[in-house]
């Protein structure tokens, strides 16, 4: 038997049953199956690919045990048969169930750590579920509303959008001088305690071309972003900023941080799956548990073809391991944590 290395299983979740999940999480497990991290995944066996070697169990304790023969499978039903790249409204209730029995037995601490699979957003909307994405609904399960932040990572570069699932428009709304502070809080924090950074430096992105260009390009650089740089320097936060967005991602700039923040989705997400997308993780700070996902989304295009990769979820189960086995080790004072 192989154990991660916190000697406590992974949880991971079906994600969407029309999507890429099934066929990743066999390539995932036959890559692991020798070395470990052991995770047990939560869904219906139906739509694993045909010919998987797979077994159903009842407790991690178990799933630990069979993991090095056969994917341990703690088991769900789904509701309506499963197309590959065809998904069904039907099945969006038990896409919601795999999540929650995921974080239920996470923070029960029978797991280690949440590893999510891809959810199609539009899928689960159209269904009624009314969040944005697992970032928001883990924070609600695990009672942090407001407190997540979403951070993609890869050897070569980690991101941090300040605004997140909203429209561009919404984005340069929302966009205010605190949320700029409390997401670099959370960030430094976690980056010290999580990843082991003892003086994380965060390179802060403009908003504007050229960073606003003295103002003559747009005033949010001066009016938003300074502000909160200077603030977040009073604490203490080793900071860059705000830096030319078209620049700083490049090979010799990324030297100079350890983390982006950005101020919305696309200028975050853009330069890592460009740069890394088969080594991207997605993880999420400020929450209670450890979560991890691959990089990616459902692929429905490709779903059931046996073109997926597996690497990014691979990646995902391996942080997932390495990020609750550091947090075990380093407890935090409740007083610490910054909310
Ligand atoms: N964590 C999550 O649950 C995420 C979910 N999504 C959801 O996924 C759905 C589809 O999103 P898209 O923007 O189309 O992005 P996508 O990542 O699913 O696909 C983009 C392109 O990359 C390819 N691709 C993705 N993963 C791959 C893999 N492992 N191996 C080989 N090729 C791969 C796809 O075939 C497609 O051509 C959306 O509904 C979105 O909400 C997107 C990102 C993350
Ligand atoms: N683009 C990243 C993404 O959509 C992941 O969202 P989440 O489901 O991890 O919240």
């Amino acid at each position: 038997m192989i154990n991660t290395p916190n000697h406590k299983p992974l949880v991971l979740t079906m994600g969407d049953p029309a999507g890429i999940g099934p066929e990743i999480t066999v390539g995932a497990w036959k890559a692991l199956r020798e070395t470990g991290p052991v995770f047990a995944w939560i869904g219906d066996p139906a739509c694993l690919p045909s010919g998987t070697s797979y077994e159903e169990v009842i407790t991690l304790t178990e799933a630990a045990r069979v993991f090095q023969k056969s994917l341990p499978v703690l088991p769900l039903s789904l509701q309506a048969p499963v197309t590959p790249g065809k998904p069904d409204i039907l099945n969006a209730g038990l896409v919601v169930d795999s999540i929650l029995r995921a974080v239920g037995l996470t923070r029960a601490e029978d797991a280690g750590a949440v590893v999510t699979n891809p959810i199609s957003k539009a899928v689960l909307r159209r269904a009624g579920f009314p969040h944005p994405g697992h970032t928001e609904f883990l924070a609600e399960l695990c009672e942090v509303p407001g407190q997540e932040v979403m951070m993609l990572a890869s050897p070569m570069l980690r991101v941090v959008p300040v605004t997140v699932h909203v429209s561009l428009r919404e984005a340069l709304d929302t966009l205010t001088t605190d949320l700029i502070v409390k997401v670099a809080r959370t960030t430094a924090h976690a980056l010290k305690r999580v990843f082991g950074i003892a003086t994380p430096r965060l390179a802060i992105a403009g908003l504007n071309p050229h960073a606003g260009e003295g103002g003559h390009m747009g005033r949010e650089e001066i009016d938003i972003i300074l502000p909160a740089i200077k603030q977040l320097r009073a604490e203490g936060l080793s900071l860059h900023g705000p830096m030319p967005p078209d620049t700083m991602f490049t090979d010799s700039a990324r030297e100079n941080y350890d983390v982006a923040l950005c101020m919305y989705h696309d200028q975050a997400l853009i330069p890592i799956k460009t740069l890394d997308m088969e080594n991207g993780v997605n993880t999420t700070l400020g929450l209670p548990i450890v979560r991890t996902s691959p990089d990616h989304g459902t692929a429905f295009d490709i779903a059931g073809k046996n073109l997926a990769k597996p690497e990014s979820l691979i990646a995902a189960l391996r942080l997932a391991s390495q990020l609750a086995t550091h947090r075990a080790a380093n407890p935090e004072p409740p007083e610490k944590r910054f909310t």
